[in-house]
Parts: structure tokens; C-alpha cells; sequence
């Protein structure tokens, strides 16, 4: 098959086709109403599925129930009493639920207030909720996490600047009092945490001392400003939600939250109720490592969504006061530290003295943090909401930053370009000398700085932030010599506002469309447009990230990745495709995590290109390179963390339910007994977990066989689609509306050449090409694969931008 005839199927859809036919929607609507059973891998005929009957146009909505989109009903109105959502249509052929929501995401006052008569916080309540807190701040470790440990490396992912870290502890601190009081009242009024997780009480902290941590979203001076605003506020004119997907805001949720209290406190109970199988054990049994090369993508694939992730989301782990990491083991990890002598946001993962890795060190713990979280700016009591540093928007933070004083640091104040470092006459991203950037005090290593605190993180996604530095210095450049008396500003702006376009058209006409295959791209209506604007912005869609996205779905690329690096130097365009087993170097994964100074090397970004575009990313399965399970940052220790570990942990602390129910919402039948899976599937994962409704969401999630065209199981491709959805509906700028939804909108010329943009151009006009010769057309996709050999730049089947069209 051709490569790029397969890759462009997610493209066919011109804009006068109605994206969903009439049958489509019978057929989906069927589909959600009468639950199939999802598919695993292994799965042959264990699972035959049945086809769904057609049925009639679906029933209207019951009286004063309204029919929205479903990323515009929130799960805990949804799944109120565990019922289904009824299927409704929308206009325009689309399909959406019948809803009690209002406009807010908040559940309509027929379902609220099943306590009416309180809705004031006692003084009681209030002097013990900070008694409470007083005591758990001072509860706390003072064994350090020193430099060097893997553990520090673990807590760097979480840093951006140091003000901002600070800043962060402040508004988490506020959220935990928040918190605390709403545990202390639920405690003593005796609420049912259906009640709590549904937000049925009617609750506010309105005149109380608590009210101070209540920060109404701000007014917006200027609605129609051409260009977005760096922390993403604004973008929603609508009052009150000028602060939707902006940095520092909550994350949002598909489902209620599954903590014990319904507040804060983690799941660790299995349906019998007796203990949760804990993470280590369940990475080690059910996560083993294989080399299973994917037979379709790239490391590029891989490397891209990682760069994406950081994009759209940024959590943080709560720090002490002084900003240091906290401890929750005992010294040397000997053994994990006793309730009373750790920090109360303190999750260690336990290891047992079987484990067949760690135990050769003597190791009885993995630290673990849990998230900061984002106090309530409606002043209503609440659970708690995980608070993401980053803009929502997929808006290029990373290059930009995420704050107007980020984006200040970064630029240069001339031509419109950001500061860059000139190594020997090749631009690098510039030095940074934040200690809280990289791993050790070695003054010779080189660490950058960009938009993203996480950039060193590996050096392939160093080389994706400076592909994009570049690009964007190379538009300021085109664009002065085309408008030379354009000042500073305006061109920086510009620049940034095609950045953006180009990367949004990247990821919805490359990316998505790999990940979660054509089906999911048309259902969502995410296809972008061949001809005209788009017409789907929809103010009622809050852009935010969803904890079932961040803690699970999209942490999907943590088993695509590869523990080694084949690096390979092209000598010439002439030059076969890379063969497995044939490298000039392998590098293992860990040595070049937080360990950027490979760049400097001449070729090495080149050489680096190469091989994410040659090297087979690994199939997105029950398989996690032990470069992540046993190594991840490793430094000059024998051992590492394990990344699996941490993300079935970071799920339960996000508080998602089990993967049983986010199948049921989206329109899958539950699993039951684990004897309706393939046996092998169905024997491990009983190893681990007593019943079907324990599945962590990233394990099943993980378990599902791919959907067609897509690289990861029916959930997972549902969860990402509702997500991108979100960024492509709940944002004003985003690059295919017209100015009447866009005040940034790009005129129809401009359009049509953003249109052309390609990973493989992005590629082509800012790689070193010292050894990088040709690149293939379809970058994310294997060059080894029928029509996909690499070409050379001037190729046509790179097509060119032309700036001529933003002659201002
Ligand atoms: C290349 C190697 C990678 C490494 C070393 C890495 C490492 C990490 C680490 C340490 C965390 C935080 C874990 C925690 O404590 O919760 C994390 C979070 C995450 N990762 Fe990765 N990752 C990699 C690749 C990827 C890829 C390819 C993707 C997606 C395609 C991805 C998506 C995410 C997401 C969505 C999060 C959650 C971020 C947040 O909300 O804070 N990662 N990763
Ligand atoms: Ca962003």
C-alpha cells in the first residue's frame, strides 16, 4: 500500500461532505446504546463481535433536558445515578447527550443541593480544618532528596522557573486549606461522597477566612487582540471564563473523581475492599519489556506526541516551603517511611523484597509525591482539582513559554527572533544556568533553556524544541525581508501566530490521524478542511486538559518509546535506509536523559533527525522498555526509577476510576469476570487484581488491541479524540476560523499555505544537513514503507510555504 494515499484517508473529507451521514450516526447512536465489547491484543476469536442492528433517528431529550456535545457534558451530570447517556441529535447531522448541564459544566439546581440547609461553613469547621492543616505542614521528612539521585531528576520534571515553582506552592497551599475544610465539614455533616464527587453540595467559602484563596477569573481589557495572550487567558470572552485553558487552571475531569473520601484521599481499596495491588508489583508482573517494533511509525512519532504533551500539560508535585523536594522513604529507599513521619502529600510506592530487579539493591521504595492542586476560583467546596502549569491550548507553549515573563527571557528584541545560542555557526537553543534544569552540578554540561522546564529531559525532544526555535527565526527572518519597515514586535507576533498554525496543522493533519486512526478523527470531527474556514468553534467547550487524558491516555507514548537510540549517520542521499542492527553509536535511553551535551557535537542533530526518522518506534502495548521501568533517570547510579509504576500510582492519585468505567462511558460494554479475555490477558492480569473493576485506566487502556489505521485500543484513541476536540472547539484562535470567530484569523491565501505544511518541511528547512540528505514525506511514518523513501528537500512532494502572503 501507499503511504501516503493511507495517511491522507484521514484527509478525504472535503468540507461540503456532511462529516456524519445520516447512517453514521444511526449506526454510532446504536453503538453507544447497546455497549460491544472491546477488543485485546492476543484476541482471536475469544470475543466475536456482533454488529449492531440499525435503529430509527434517536429519541428526543425528556423535557427541559438539553441535547449538547459530549465533550460539553460533564461525566458527574452524565453519570449521575450511573445511567447511561441517552444518544440525542444536534444540528448539522451530529450526534450529541441528553444533558441537565448547564452552561458552566456545573449540574442544573434540580440536581443540586440535596442538603439545602447548609450552605454556610461553621466556625467549628473552620478552626479545626486549620488546626488540621497547621499539623499536617509541620508533619513533615527532612530527609533530602540530594542532586544526583534519580529521585531529584523525577522532581525536575514538575519544575518551570523557580518563581513559577514557588508561586506554585503558594496556590497549592491555598487549595490544600481549601481542601482540608471540605474534608472536615463532609466528616462531620456525615455527606455521602456521592454527593461530594457529583458537586451536590451547595457549599461556598464566601465570607469566611478561606475566601482570600478565591480568585474570580479576571476581565479581559482587550477581546479582539490579534494574538493570543502567553498565559492563555482570554481566549473565552465569554464573563467569567476568561480563565478557561489558561496556565495554572485545574484540569478538568471525564468522570467523577475515585478518592476514598470523594475529596483527596487515593483509592487504595479494591472493590472487595481489601488493598489495592500496589504499582511496583503491577508494572513488574503485567509491564515486562520486549522489543516490538511498530510496523508503520517512527521514533518521530513518539517524540512528537512527547513534545505535544508538554504542550497542553504540566502538573507539579507538592514541595516543601522551601521549595525542595519531599522525602517519602527512608534513607538508601530501605523501606518506606512510617504514615506519621511523612509529608501528608506523601505516596511511596512500596517494593517488594521479591522484586527481581530492585531487590539486588536492597531497595524497599520508590518515592512519590502527590500533584499540587488548583484552589476553586468559584469559592465553592469541592474535591480537588490537579492544577497544570502550562497553557491548555495547544499554542506552542513550549517554544513561547507559558507566561509573558517566560516569553520576555526568551526573546531577543530584534527582528522578531528568540535569543538563540550560535554554536560554531549552527543556532542551538540558548544556555541556561538554572540549576534546577538538569541533573548534577557537572559545569561542563551543556542544559538548555525554551519555553518548557522539562526540555533536557531527552535529548531527542531537545532536538524537536530546537527544530521549532529555528523555524521560527527563519519566519521573522522571511517576513522582515518581505516587510522591512515591520518593527520588532510585529514580527516576533506574526512569527509566533504561524508557529502556532503550523504546529496545530501538523497535528491534526499528521498526527492525530496516527494515533487514533480515521474513524475517531471523522466521529470527532476533527479532520481539518482542504478549502474554506472551519465553522466549529463552540464557546461552551472549556479547552481544558482532562485527568483521564493527562494521568493515562495520552501517557500511551511511555510504551513507544525504545530504550536505545540506533544512531545513524547518512553519508549520502544515496544511502540505504537505516538496517536494524547496523549503528554508527547506540545510545541507551537513560544516559541521555537530563544529559543534553551530545548537541554540541556537530552532527549530532542531524544524526539524531536520522535516526527518529529511520528507527521503528515500539507498538503501543502491555510492553515498557526497561529504559523507563527500571533506569529512567538513571545518572551514575545502578539502578533508576520506573516510569510504569509511577503513572498507575499518578493515577490513583489524580483520583481516575477504574478502566471499567471509562469503557462504559464511552459506550463499551464492562468487563465482568476475567475470563471474557484472551486467557493470557485474562491470567495476568488476575495476577494483579482481584476483580475486572480494579483495572488501573493505563493498564487496560494499554491491553486493548489497536484500533484500524490507529496506534492505540478503542479507549485510549476515545479519551485523545475528546481531548483534541476539546483544543480544536474550545479555541478562538485556533488556525481555521475566520475573523468572525478568530480575531487573529489568517486571510484565505494565508490559509491555503499553512495548509501545505508538512513535518517533513519543518524538517527540511531546519536541519543542519550536514548528514541529513533526504527526508521522507510522511516523517512520521517509516521511510522503508512503499512511497515513503526519503526525498530531497527541493522535492515537490515537500511542498513549500510562500510568505509572500503575510506582506503586511
Ligand atoms: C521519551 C521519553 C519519556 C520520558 C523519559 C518521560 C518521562 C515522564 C515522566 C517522568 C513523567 C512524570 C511522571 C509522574 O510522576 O507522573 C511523564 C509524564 C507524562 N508523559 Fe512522559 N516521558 C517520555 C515520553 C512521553 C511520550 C512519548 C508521551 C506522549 C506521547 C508522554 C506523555 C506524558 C504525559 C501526558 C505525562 C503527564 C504530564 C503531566 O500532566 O504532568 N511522555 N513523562
Ligand atoms: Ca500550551
Amino acid at each position: 500500500f501507499s503511504v501516503l494515499t493511507s495517511q491522507r484517508d484521514g484527509l478525504q473529507l472535503d468540507d461540503t461532505t456532511p462529516a456524519w451521514p445520516s447512517d453514521k450516526i444511526q449506526k454510532e447512536s446504536t453503538i453507544l446504546n447497546k455497549p460491544q465489547m472491546v477488543e485485546y491484543e492476543e484476541d482471536s476469536n475469544a470475543n466475536p463481535k456482533t454488529h449492531p442492528t440499525m435503529t430509527a433517528k434517536c429519541d428526543p431529550c425528556p423535557e427541559g433536558v438539553m441535547c449538547v456535545p459530549q465533550i460539553q457534558c460533564p461525566a458527574h451530570v452524565r453519570m449521575q445515578d450511573h445511567e447511561k447517556p441517552q444518544i440525542c441529535d444536534l444540528p448539522g447531522g451530529k450526534f450529541g447527550y441528553c444533558c441537565v448541564t448547564g452552561q458552566n459544566h456545573t449540574a442544573s439546581p434540580k440536581n443540586k443541593a440535596r442538603i439545602p440547609h447548609i450552605t454556610f461553613i461553621p466556625t467549628g469547621v473552620i478552626d479545626e480544618a486549620r488546626l488540621r492543616f497547621q499539623n499536617l505542614m509541620h508533619q513533615i521528612s527532612f530527609v533530602p532528596v540530594t542532586r544526583g539521585q534519580p529521585e531529584f531528576a523525577h522532581n525536575m520534571v514538575f519544575h518551570s522557573t523557580p518563581q513559577e515553582d514557588m508561586q506554585n506552592f503558594q496556590l497549592s497551599k491555598s487549595a490544600m486549606e481549601q481542601v482540608i475544610t471540605t474534608q472536615v465539614f463532609t466528616e462531620k455533616e456525615h455527606i455521602p461522597v456521592e454527593d461530594i464527587i457529583t458537586n451536590n453540595i451547595d457549599l461556598e467559602f464566601k465570607e469566611t477566612p478561606l475566601e482570600h484563596h478565591c480568585h474570580p477569573p479576571r476581565s479581559c481589557l482587550n477581546k479582539r487582540s490579534k494574538y493570543r495572550t502567553f498565559d492563555g487567558s482570554c481566549n473565552n470572552i465569554r464573563p467569567h471564563r476568561s480563565h478557561w485553558g489558561a496556565a495554572g487552571q485545574p484540569m478538568e475531569r471525564l468522570l467523577p473523581p475515585a478518592y476514598e473520601d470523594g475529596i483527596w484521599t487515593p483509592r487504595i481499596h479494591a472493590k472487595d475492599g481489601s488493598l489495592l495491588t500496589g504499582a511496583r508489583e503491577i508494572s513488574r508482573i503485567l509491564l515486562g519489556d520486549s522489543d516490538r517494533p511498530h510496523p508503520k511509525y517512527n521514533l518521530l512519532l513518539m517524540q512528537f506526541g512527547q513534545f505535544i504533551a508538554h504542550d497542553v500539560t504540566q502538573s507539579s508535585s507538592v514541595r516543601l516551603e522551601t521549595g525542595e523536594s519531599i522525602q517519602c522513604c527512608a534513607p538508601n529507599n530501605r523501606a518506606v517511611l512510617p504514615p506519621e513521619r511523612r509529608h501528608f502529600a506523601c505516596m511511596p510506592i512500596a517494593v517488594e523484597p521479591h522484586d527481581e530487579f530492585y531487590a539486588n539493591f536492597g531497595i524497599r521504595c520508590m518515592n512519590f509525591v502527590r500533584l499540587s492542586l488548583a484552589p476553586n476560583m468559584d469559592c465553592r467546596a469541592t474535591f480537588g482539582k490537579q492544577r497544570s502549569k502550562v497553557t491548555h491550548f495547544l499554542d506552542a507553549s513550549p517554544v513561547y513559554g507559558s507566561s509573558l515573563e517566560t516569553a520576555r527571557e526568551l526573546r531577543l528584541f530584534q527582528g522578531g527572533r528568540l535569543r538563540m545560542f550560535n554554536d560554531f555557526g549552527r543556532d542551538m537553543l540558548p544556555l541556561t544556568n538554572d540549576k534546577s534544569a538538569c541533573g548534577n552540578d557537572d559545569p561542563s554540561m551543556t542544559c538548555f533553556k525554551s519555553g518548557d522546564g522539562r526540555t533536557n529531559q531527552i535529548i531527542s525532544l531537545v532536538v524537536l524544541h530546537i527544530l521549532f526555535a529555528r523555524e521560527h527565526n527563519r519566519i521573522a527572518g522571511i517576513l522582515s525581508q518581505i516587510n522591512p519597515r515591520a518593527n520588532d514586535e510585529l514580527l516576533y507576533q506574526e512569527a509566533r501566530r504561524i508557529v502556532i498554525a503550523e504546529m496545530q496543522h501538523i497535528i491534526y493533519n499528521e498526527y492525530l490521524p496516527s494515533v487514533i486512526g480515521p474513524m475517531q478523527m471523522k466521529r470527532f470531527r476533527l479532520v481539518p478542511q482542504h478549502h474554506g474556514y472551519s465553522n466549529e468553534y463552540n464557546a461552551d467547550v472549556n479547552p481544558a486538559i482532562t485527568n483521564a487524558f493527562s494521568g493515562a491516555a495520552f501517557r500511551m507514548g511511555h510504551s513507544s518509546v525504545d530504550g536505545k537510540f540506533h544512531i545513524h549517520q547518512q553519508q549520502s542521499p544515496q544511502q540505504p535506509p537505516l538496517q536494524r542492527g547496523h549503528a554508527d553509536e547506540i545510545i541507551l535511553i537513560p544516559d541521555v536523559m537530563f544529559n543534553p551535551s551530545r548537541m554540541r557535537l556537530r552532527t549530532f542533530l542531524d544524526d539524531m533527525m536520522s535516526t527518529m526518522l529511520h528507527q521503528p518506534m515500539q507498538r503501543v502495548d502491555s510492553a515498557i522498555t526497561q529504559g523507563l521501568s527500571r533506569f529512567l533517570f538513571r545518572g551514575h547510579n545502578p539502578f533508576g526509577l520506573d516510569l510504569a509504576a509511577f503513572n498507575i500510582q499518578r493515577g490513583r492519585d489524580q483520583g481516575l476510576r477504574c478502566y471499567n468505567d471509562y469503557m462504559e462511558v464511552m459506550g463499551h460494554r464492562r468487563i465482568q469476570s476475567f475470563s471474557q479475555l484472551p486467557p493470557e490477558v485474562g491470567r495476568k492480569l488476575s495476577q494483579v487484581y482481584r476483580h475486572p473493576d480494579d483495572i488501573d485506566l493505563w493498564v487496560g487502556g494499554l491491553l486493548e488491541k489497536s484500533v484500524e489505521g490507529g496506534i492505540v485500543g478503542i479507549t485510549f484513541s476515545e479519551i485523545i479524540a475528546d481531548q483534541f476536540s476539546r483544543f480544536k472547539t474550545g479555541d478562538r484562535y485556533y488556525y481555521e476560523y475566520n475573523s468572525s470567530i478568530n480575531p487573529g484569523a489568517f486571510t484565505i491565501d494565508q490559509l491555503h499555505e499553512i495548509r501545505k505544511v508538512t513535518m517533513a518541511r519543518l524538517i527540511c528547512d531546519n536541519a543542519d544537513h550536514l548528514t541529513l540528505h533526504g527526508v521522507s514525506p510522511a516523517a512520521f511514518m517509516r521511510p522503508d514503507l512503499t512511497g515513503n523513501s526519503p526525498v530531497r528537500c527541493d522535492s515537490a512532494q515537500i511542498p513549500v510555504i510562500d510568505l509572500e502572503a503575510w506582506r503586511l
